[in-house]
């Protein structure tokens, strides 16, 4: 047996400097180009001038100047491009020589005679001069999906020109750092335990990894579907809902090389901390970064020029705040009718009705007096408009009003104030109207002709200037009003129960409409209100901005998404792929939790072009750390958690007296993970506000080297050491160690914060502690309290 390990490995050491050798040679022929090509670009640059010989006396002369400029330009680009290929080259040869491949499989194909071929696999390809010879297969190849899903024995894999059958005889894993083979070994399951084992104990960084040399069956056919528009991804916290999709954006940028770009594919984050923790990934994988969106930017362009809009994180600090108040109590209670299910069907049914009547416009009105009025806007969009769709009608609309601002001024021209006012008319105007009579003829020898024909268009010049703001206002549709049409919902009883599809007012209803009275009247947003609004402001202008071109729209944390969201996603990328990614044991915000899973997003594609999966193993976490978080869900919600079997320490809850005690010992244990090697650890607050309190606490009682940051709303990147951060931050992201800050029953008492305080705990890959001050959270009462230091 060891025998044959031994043989194994000295074939193995073989071959991997054979290949070794290659990945050198070319490195040293790459490295040489681009040598040659700096020089040659610095060299350009500084004589590109000096090449290129200049005369402008005529036209010839000017046109074979140009040329020549034309003609440098075009060289020193083409040298540049060649420089930076080579560069790229450079780059990924030195990581091959590093970490060329990672795994083995031998395939015989079906048919008599095949040979055995032994397919290498790695982050990128390897071939030989020869072009004929694959060192290494890249392992987004066809083939190499055989290695994620298949066992030895037979087997058959997708190609783009159909399955290929066969047998697969050989399936090894390799560790190879530094160019030295550090494991080999056989398997025959789908991918050994033993290498996730040894993946999964590593420590953590700041930034998220890539997975492709341990990646999973399931996981895997997450990443190939190329089949549906839609792929549902409902998945335990830790499972590698995100992993997968960033392996599936690096997979689809390799498969579609020739049609696809990566400024074509879209990934919506939680917020910009997420974002900075895997930007690494596709650049570690060779391919440059897909574009990453917040939900609350694209919000703030649309509506944050008008309004005032709160943000989500603002949101989840007032009603953390206001907690346990009636206040706070039916602003909850609001924010979650108004991503439900419920409320979306209401605002639909709304906007059927207002394609008859009720959309609000505001007047034209100039100096007091009225030029259009509302009722004649609504006349026209309700007579002469009425069988056109939102969005035309509102085009044709804006043509009415400016031909009607055309008529004004014209009415106008007779008028004393624009006759006073043009007399007032400044230098420019008046040069501006001698160049347009001259460009429009001239002027004649009737001199008092003339001096009528200036002052007539002055007259008009100054009269559009006074209207300029009016004409504006057309241009942008100003002229309707979405805020006052989307309030009057809950202006009127009957107009919202006429549109309920139950025909009946949601609880809490009267307070929704004193609220809306107070922030709506003083142009200040809810953020529960700013999708709803938006999206009625959308559908009425006809859905105008839409990024057409973008081909992936990949939504991660999809259950903090209310359908109205989802809706107006689809509305803006409408030709793209959706890949929506979530886990609804971890649906934290209020406007989430009511809409009841992923209703929102499965209703967009027709059910034949969509797939939903699922992904039950827990991969983050140790297995204590997975039994421990699962026991805060509730029974039926837990069932299909699995943890991979991964050892590690016991969590502990421990109770402290106060916040002092609190944070004398959250910074001692702080410092003590640090000293035992964990590179990241997070402690989490619920809110911003306590994390503001804890830190100020935990600073003062840690030493001045030890690296510590408080993590806010706006950072974008997770730094190393100790973080303290608010609950919601931490979502999608991980630390070594998770520090609970206060899980005691006054911040997380309620039913509301079960998924919360789940989310926190699940953040934890190899340790977790979590304290509370004065009496525990109801959620932990499964577990035994130590009161230990
Ligand atoms: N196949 C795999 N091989 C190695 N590591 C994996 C694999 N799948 C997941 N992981 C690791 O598990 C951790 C969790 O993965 P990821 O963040 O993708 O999960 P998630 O489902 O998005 O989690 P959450 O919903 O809790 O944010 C990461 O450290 C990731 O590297």
């Amino acid at each position: 047996m060891v025998e044959k390990e031994e043989v194994i490995r000295a074939e193995e050491t073989a071959r991997l400097s054979e290949v070794l050798g290659v990945i050198d040679r070319r490195l040293f022929k790459e490295l040489s180009v681009l040598g040659d090509r700096r020089g040659d670009v610095v060299g350009i640059r500084q004589e590109f001038f000096d090449d290129v010989s200049f005369n402008f006396s005529d036209a010839t002369e000017l046109g074979e100047t140009w040329s020549s400029i034309v003609q440098q330009a075009e060289l020193l680009a083409e040298r540049e491009r060649s420089h930076r290929v080579a560069s790229t080259a450079v780059e990924r040869l030195a990581w091959q020589h590093d970490n060329p491949y990672f795994a083995r499989i031998d395939f015989v194909e079906e048919g008599a005679g095949n040979p055995v071929e032994s397919i290498y696999i790695g982050r990128s390809s390897l071939i030989g001069e020869d072009g004929e010879t694959f060192y290494i297969y890249d392992w987004r190849a066809p083939v190499s999906s055989l290695f994620y899903d298949g066992e030895p024995g037979p087997v058959s894999y997708e190609t783009p020109s159909g399955s290929i059958r066969g047998s697969m005889t050989l399936k090894r894993q390799f560790v190879i750092r530094g160019g030295q083979l550090k494991h080999v070994f056989d398997t025959d399951e789908t991918i050994g335990d033993d290498i996730l084992q040894a993946v999964l104990s590593e420590r953590s960084d700041t930034s998220m990894k890539s997975i492709v040399a341990t990646i999973q069956k399931e996981q895997n056919r997450i990443i190939r579907d190329e089949k549906h528009k839609l792929l549902v991804v409902q998945g335990a916290a830790g499972s590698g809902k995100t992993s997968a999709a960033l392996q599936r954006v690096a997979y689809l940028l390799y498969r579609y090389r020739e049609t696809l770009t990566p400024d074509q594919v879209v990934l919506f984050s939680p917020n910009p901390v997420f974002k900075g923790y895997v930007s690494r990934v596709l650049p570690d994988l060779g391919e440059a970064n897909m574009r990453q969106m917040t939900f609350r930017e694209l919000i703030e362009s649309r509506l944050g020029r008008r309004w005032e809009v709160e943000d989500l994180f603002e949101q989840t600090e007032e009603l953390a705040a206001a907690s346990g108040t009636a206040e706070g109590d039916s602003r909850e209670a609001a924010a979650r009718y108004k991503g439900s299910e419920h409320f979306f069907a209401t605002v639909r049914n709304y906007l059927e009705r207002l394609k008859k009547q009720g959309v609000r416009f505001r007047p034209l009105r100039f100096r007091g007096d009225t030029i259009v009025s509302t009722e004649e806007m609504s006349a026209k969009y309700y007579g002469d408009f009425a069988q056109e769709d939102f969005g035309d009608r509102l085009i044709k609309l804006r043509k009415w009003l400016n031909e009607r601002l055309n008529a004004w001024i014209e009415s106008q021209i007779g008028e004393t104030w624009l006759e006073e006012a043009a007399e007032l008319a400044d230098d420019e105007d008046i040069q501006r109207v001698y160049v347009q009579i001259r460009k429009q003829g001239g002027f004649h020898d009737e001199a008092f002709d003339d001096e009528d024909r200036m002052t007539d268009l002055l007259k008009r010049r100054v009269a559009e200037n006074s209207i300029a703001p009016l004409r504006k206002a057309v241009k942008g549709f100003r002229f309707m009003d979405p805020m006052a049409t989307y309030r009057e919902l809950f202006r009127s009883r009957t107009l919202f129960t006429a549109c309920a599809p139950d025909g009946k007012l949601p609880p809490k209803y009267e307070w929704m409409a004193m609220r809306a009275d107070e922030t709506l009247g003083r142009k200040t947003i809810d953020y529960e209100d700013a999708t709803p609004l938006l999206f009625v402001m959308e559908a009425l202008e006809g859905f105008r901005k839409v990024e057409g071109e973008v081909k992936h729209l990949f939504v991660d944390e999809a259950q903090d998404y209310s359908p109205f969201q989802a809706a107006f996603l689809k509305r803006r990328f409408p030709h793209a792929r959706l890949t929506v990614l979530g886990d609804f044991n971890q649906a934290i915000y209020a406007q989430a939790e009511e809409s009841g899973g992923f209703g929102g997003w499965t209703r967009l594609v027709p059910e034949e072009e969509t797939a939903v999966w699922r992904l039950t193993t827990s991969y983050r976490s140790t297995r204590p750390i997975v039994e421990f978080s699962k026991r805060i869900l509730k029974p039926e919600d837990a069932a299909n958690i699995t943890p991979f079997n991964r050892d590690g320490e016991e969590p502990s809850v421990l109770s402290c007296r106060d916040n002092n005690e609190l944070a004398e010992r959250v910074a001692k244990r702080a410092e003590e993970l640090l000293a035992a090697g964990y590179a990241t650890i997070g402690i989490i607050a619920k809110t911003a506000v306590e994390c503001g309190d804890a830190s100020a606490l935990i600073k003062e009682r840690l030493s001045e080297e030890t690296p510590v940051t408080l993590v806010t709303g706006g950072s974008a990147k997770l730094p190393p050491g100790i973080s303290i951060l608010p609950s919601y931050l931490s979502k999608g992201i991980e630390f070594d160690a998770v520090i609970v800050w206060d899980a005691s029953a006054e911040k997380y008492g309620r039913e509301q914060d079960r998924k919360l305080l789940y989310t926190v705990c699940t953040r934890a890959l190899h340790v977790l502690d979590v304290y509370f001050a004065g009496e525990p959270s109801p959620l932990l009462s499964f577990e035994r309290k130590e009161a230990h230091s």
